[in-house]
């Protein structure tokens, strides 16, 4: 099921990234060693009570003058209108009600998407709630009064969120044609990918950067099974500035991976896998999707009996994090081997969704501990009980030890690869969580 996703919009200086870190800090489920989480904070995961959803900042450069401020602003607001379920709109009580705020609210409100209006650093409720009232004037709702460096008020504004998430996506749950997001920097061939695959020329390809136009989901028939294609090509917002065109472009990521069940990482042959590619790759891996990287251009490069273990190499260093991904080398100019993805894509979602009996898998448990013995710390021995999986999708397994402390990532890595010896599990990462048990029942 996708989490939903709430996008921050705000004028400078009212406090999104204090909010933001604050939000984020609380839970950050950083997945080690996935390049690009902590570098830069332009979304987190979230979770309140019993709902987690995707944060994100759409906020960014530091703008010049008024009408830069508000140019920017109506930027930042049609990216969270175009990806965000929930909108949260902030302004600051110590400005007060500003023009851009208005133009705002009135382009958010024209959005009919949902707006948690929050008025910030009301560091004390009793003295400024007066002045908070002020911002019922821009016709968005009940303004919520927050202070992000106090901490107030921030669990009522979540209540506020939350409320506004879909009943547990009915319409998603009862939608079960696989979801496919393209991904990958600008230019690689993600339209013409999907071109290629459709077999009409319905995305408008073009050989300048980002020019394509939104694309929306393309449902495609193969075989008789339809699959639905998520398209990240096309950059509508031609922003001149390369810092807003990225961060935009990584928004419109992360709201297609979130919605997607397998991502096809597509990478330019001509170009070879870069840190950007990692970075994309790695909004995938956090959450745990199936991963397929296409290798295009195929045709375009100077081949010899060797380049194809070459550019295997390179690719598997450069995302040695995901050595899970599947890897196809493809050429939407001449088809070549498009029509694979199509089975890869099947296999991905076997792997996703497969579910490993508890008597199965602990029989390959006993196997390879007692081909390798776990790891021990001052004469104490780490002992793993059983193991059972307990999720789909990505697979995830928990295991009961007699001491988490004496878990090591290497030995986990260890079962991890026999539990793939045994099942496969192809183009998907796999989560392993260790419980403590007391003593052996
Ligand atoms: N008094 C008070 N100050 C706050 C509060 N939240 C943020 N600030 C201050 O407001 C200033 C701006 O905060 P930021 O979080 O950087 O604001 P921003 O909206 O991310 O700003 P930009 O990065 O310019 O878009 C900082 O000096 C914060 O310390 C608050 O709740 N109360
Ligand atoms: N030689 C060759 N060129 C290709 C191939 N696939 C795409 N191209 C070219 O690469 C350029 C970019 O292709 P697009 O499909 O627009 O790339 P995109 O990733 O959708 O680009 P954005 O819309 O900027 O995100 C175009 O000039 C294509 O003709 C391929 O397999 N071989």
């Amino acid at each position: 099921m996708s989490k939903p996703i709430v996008a921050v919009v705000g004028r400078p200086n009212v406090g999104k990234s204090t909010l933001f870190n604050h939000l984020a800090g609380q839970q950050i489920s950083i997945v080690k060693d996935t390049p690009g989480v902590t570098r830069d904070r332009i979304y987190a995961e979230v979770s309140w009570l019993d709902k987690n959803f995707t944060l994100i900042d759409t906020g960014g450069i530091e703008p010049e003058t008024k009408d830069i401020i508000l140019a920017q602003m109506r930027e930042q607001a049609q990216i969270a209108i175009d990806t965000a379920d929930v909108i949260i709109f902030i302004t600051d009580v110590r400005q007060g009600l500003v023009d851009a705020d208005a133009k705002v609210a009135d382009m958010l409100r024209r959005s009919h998407k949902p707006v948690v209006l929050v008025v910030n650093k009301v560091d004390n409720f009793e003295k400024l709630m007066p002045d908070v009232y002020e911002f019922y004037n821009l016709g968005i709702g009940d303004p919520i009064p927050i202070s992000a460096v106090g901490k107030l008020g921030i669990g009522e504004m979540l209540d506020e969120i939350v409320k506004h998430f879909p009943e547990d996506t009915q319409e998603d749950g009862e939608d079960d044609r696989p979801k496919i997001a393209i991904v990958g920097k600008p230019n690689v061939g993600k339209s013409s990918i999907i071109n290629k695959m459709v077999g009409e020329q319905r995305v408008i390809v073009s050989d300048i950067a980002g020019t394509t136009r939104d694309a929306i989901d393309t449902p495609v028939v193969y075989n008789g099974r339809e699959y639905v294609f998520i398209d990240t090509a096309g950059l509508r917002r031609k922003s001149k500035i390369k810092e807003e065109l990225e961060r935009y472009s990584i928004i419109r990521t992360v709201a297609a991976v979130e919605r997607a069940d397998v991502v096809i990482l597509v990478i330019d042959a001509t170009e070879g896998v870069t840190e950007q590619d990692a970075k994309i790759a790695g909004i995938a891996h956090e959450r745990g999707k199936g991963m397929i990287i296409a290798v295009n251009k195929w045709d375009a490069i100077e081949k010899n009996d060797k380049t194809i273990y070459e550019h295997t190499q390179k690719i598997k260093d450069t995302l040695s994090f995901m050595p899970y991904a599947e890897l196809l080398f493809v050429s939407a100019k001449t088809g070549q081997r498009l029509n694979k993805i199509y089975d890869m894509i099947d296999m991905v979602i076997e792997s996703q969704t497969m579910r490993i009996p508890t008597g199965v898998l602990n029989e390959i448990l006993t196997e390879a501990v007692a081909m390798q013995q776990p790891p021990s710390d001052k004469g104490k021995r780490l002992r793993i009980y059983y193991m059972t999986q307990v999720a789909v999708k990505p697979p995830t397994f928990v295991m009961f030890v007699n001491d988490k402390e004496l878990t090591h990532f290497s030995y986990t890595r260890y079962i991890e690869n026999k539990i793939r010896e045994a099942f496969g599990f192809r183009g998907t990462a796999l989560r392993f969580i260790n419980r403590e048990r007391k003593e052996k029942e």
